[in-house]
């Protein structure tokens, strides 16, 4: 037993995971596939294995701490993917991480909470034909998922007096009053000197102008997301909760004998069964069984699963799409195109041909969407920015300390926890399909972030700064993920490309969130003292014209790290999944994770993502008549 891990079911062999045959296999440990897999396991008569490539998240501090979120990009907790060089973007490739780890992206996220907004979901359920994915419908699991901590009631950690600024819940919201699940949400946890000058600003804008677009909202998570202010966040006393922390681990440690875990695997294909007796329709493909490998030349093991398999394994490790929208698992497994899987070496099971002149796809590309990010840090008049503290261990480990005695200060806070959502202005979508959801659903986000961000450039010696992140939230281009080679397996990284940039949509609307940023900048609470002083950064010796502005974008925009939508859901033969989440042209096979979103959500999406799979776990009870 020497793969045996800190739980009695949580294993790091698969020689010793103790059977073959589970009802359900869950592929990922991450934000959607805990829940699924609590979810299923709550029924003691039904066995759940979950599979997971990445490390156990145990007492990894850069998880723990929420102040260190930035640090796991990059490390042994990230897939750490990087996409094909970016033609818009001066064929620069940029990062793409996720996590590899027990609680997937949610373990090295930044921990932004956003629910998105009502438009967002009603559209879903336009889209896929079933109210059951609508904003009203969807109120019980969304209470299911979170549990609101304001930060008045972890005044332990931080006593109100030392972050007056945060106001309570509003006393009617349900987004905040109702919860009682298991993921822990807060606001900012350790005041800042930007919370006010972002607030203010937002508050001045709309005494000057009742329309302003720069309005400032208590709550982003209503319904109507448009605002600025403060934002929830996934910490509860002090430290990240993520779907291992809320969900898995107390799932094991409650002894959950019906439930095991294998980490350090990936899973390589689907397979079928071994005779065809237990298919009664043989023309549909079946699949009851996963292959897997710890190394890409390792020996190989199978599990196999009598109710279904789940795919958790988010938006690009996985379920990416070959240019039809089918799961990278499922060509791997010989479902797709015959011509595409032939050129690859891959034994068809099943012709699914292409897509094509489907004027939804070819408009938007392969259905890869990403949120395009502009970084733009700027030389500030303060001496109060946390640059300092990035310059200085000893005092990061002063700060680690009082962490790790009691969960308060600094680090106990994210490293960004005011922004704000924004809709274009009206002129720019005349004659335009409009790509927001709807009315309440943004176009554009603003974050800030009290130090340098050294994605680009080292932190300088000397000097303070500030970062503001410009995103797109409703973006037009979209991009493919497509397989490199069939050699390797899920070991080798698929070719993905975000065509960020690629419809010219996407460049004004970032041209007009430069031009919001300087308005937004240009008011008292950041014009006294001079608290600007310049832009620094790639290209940006003058900012003044729209080619400069261009140019500054090609050279400084990455994305906000949600890949969404290569697995779609919908009504349409084309969708790769139904409404259900099952795999359409196959048998045995559900998707739940970010990959099924039909356009990409307006926010942040771990929420989305929760709620989708509190919803699924139900749509998967009915469906084995567990409810
Ligand atoms: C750096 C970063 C910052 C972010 N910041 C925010 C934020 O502040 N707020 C927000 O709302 N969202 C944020 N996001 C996005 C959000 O975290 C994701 O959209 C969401 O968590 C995706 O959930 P998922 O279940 O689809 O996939 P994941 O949570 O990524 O889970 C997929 C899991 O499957 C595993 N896996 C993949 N392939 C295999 C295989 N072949 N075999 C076995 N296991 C496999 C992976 O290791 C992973 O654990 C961020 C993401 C990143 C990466």
């Amino acid at each position: 037993m020497n793969g045996l891990a800190r739980s009695t079911s949580l294993y790091t062999d698969p020689t010793d995971v103790p059977r073959k045959e589970y009802d359900f296999i869950v592929v990922g440990a991450g934000t959607a596939g805990n829940v699924i897999a609590t979810r299923l396991s709550e029924d003691p008569t039904k066995r759940v294995l979950v599979i997971e490539a990445g490390l156990d998240d145990t007492g990894v501090l850069s998880i723990q701490v929420p102040f260190l979120g930035f640090n796991n990009e990059g490390s042994s907790v990230d897939w750490n993917f990087t996409t094909v060089p970016q033609k818009e973007l001066n064929n620069r490739t940029i990062p793409v991480p996720r996590g590899f780890v027990l609680g997937g992206s949610s373990s090295i996220n930044l921990m932004i909470w956003t629910r998105g907004a009502r438009d967002l979901w009603d559209n879903y359920a336009q889209i896929t034909g079933d109210l059951g994915w609508s904003w009203n419908a969807l109120q019980k699991y969304w209470n299911k998922a979170s549990t609101y901590l304001d930060s008045t009631v972890i005044s332990t950690l931080v006593p109100p007096t030392s972050n007056p600024n945060i106001p309570p819940p509003p006393p009617n919201d349900p987004t905040l009053s109702n919860g009682n699940g298991p993921v822990l949400v807060t606001r900012a946890n350790f005041p800042n000197e930007l919370d006010d000058k972002v607030n203010n600003a937002s508050m001045l804008l709309q005494q000057q102008n009742p329309h302003s677009r720069f309005k400032y909202t208590v709550d982003m998570n209503t319904g109507d997301s448009i605002g600025f202010g403060y934002t929830q966040q996934t910490t509860g006393r002090g430290q990240r909760s993520s779907s291992a922390t809320a969900y898995l681990h107390p799932a094991l440690n409650s002894n959950r004998r019906n439930l095991d875990v294998l980490i350090h695997t990936r899973v390589m294909r689907l397979l079928q069964p071994n005779s065809t007796t237990s298919n009664d329709d043989s023309s549909v493909p079946y699949f009851n069984q996963v292959e897997v490998a710890q190394s890409v030349d390792g020996p190989r093991f199978k599990f196999s699963a009598r109710n279904e398999i789940i795919l958790s394994s988010g938006a690009i490790a996985v379920t990416g799409n070959l240019s039809q929208g089918t799961p990278q698992l499922l060509l791997l497994s010989g479902v797709g195109p015959k011509n595409e899987l032939e050129k690859l070496g891959i034994d068809v099971v099943a012709d699914r041909p292409a897509v094509e002149n489907n004027p939804e796809f070819s408009r938007s590309g392969k259905n890869l969407h990403d949120h395009p990010l502009l970084l733009t840090n700027y030389n500030v008049n303060s001496n109060q920015t946390l640059d300092d503290i990035a310059r200085d261990p000893a005092l990061q480990a002063q700060l680690l300390q009082q962490w790790q005695n009691n969960r308060t200060g600094l680090f106990a806070n994210t490293p960004g926890s005011v922004l704000g959502f924004m809709r274009l202005p009206k002129e720019q979508l005349i004659g335009v399909q409009d790509p927001a959801s709807g009315p309440h659903a943004p176009h554009l986000e603003m974050v800030f972030v009290d130090s340098f961000l050294n994605l680009f450039e080292p932190l300088p010696a000397t000097g303070h700064f500030i970062a503001v992140l410009n995103s797109i939230v409703a973006p037009k281009s979209a991009g493919s993920l497509t397989l490199a080679s069939a050699n390797g397996g899920t070991f080798t990284q698929p070719l993905i490309n975000y065509n960020i940039y690629g419809d010219s949509f996407d460049i004004q609307a970032m041209l007009q969130a430069i031009n919001d940023t300087e308005t937004f900048l240009s008011t008292p609470p950041w014009t006294q003292n001079n608290f600007i002083i310049s832009i620094v950064g790639r290209n940006s010796t003058s900012l003044g014209t729209k080619e400069e502005k261009i140019a500054f974008m090609r050279d400084n925009t990455i994305t906000l790290f949600h890949p969404v939508g290569t697995a779609r859901m919908g009504r349409k033969q084309e969708d790769v999944t139904n409404s259900r989440l099952l795999v359409r042209g196959v048998k045995g096979v559900r998707v739940v994770d970010a990959s099924v979103f039909p356009t990409i959500p307006e926010c942040h999406p771990q929420a989305v993502v929760y709620t989708l799979a509190e919803r699924a776990a139900d749509l998967i009870k009915q469906d084995h008549r567990m409810l």
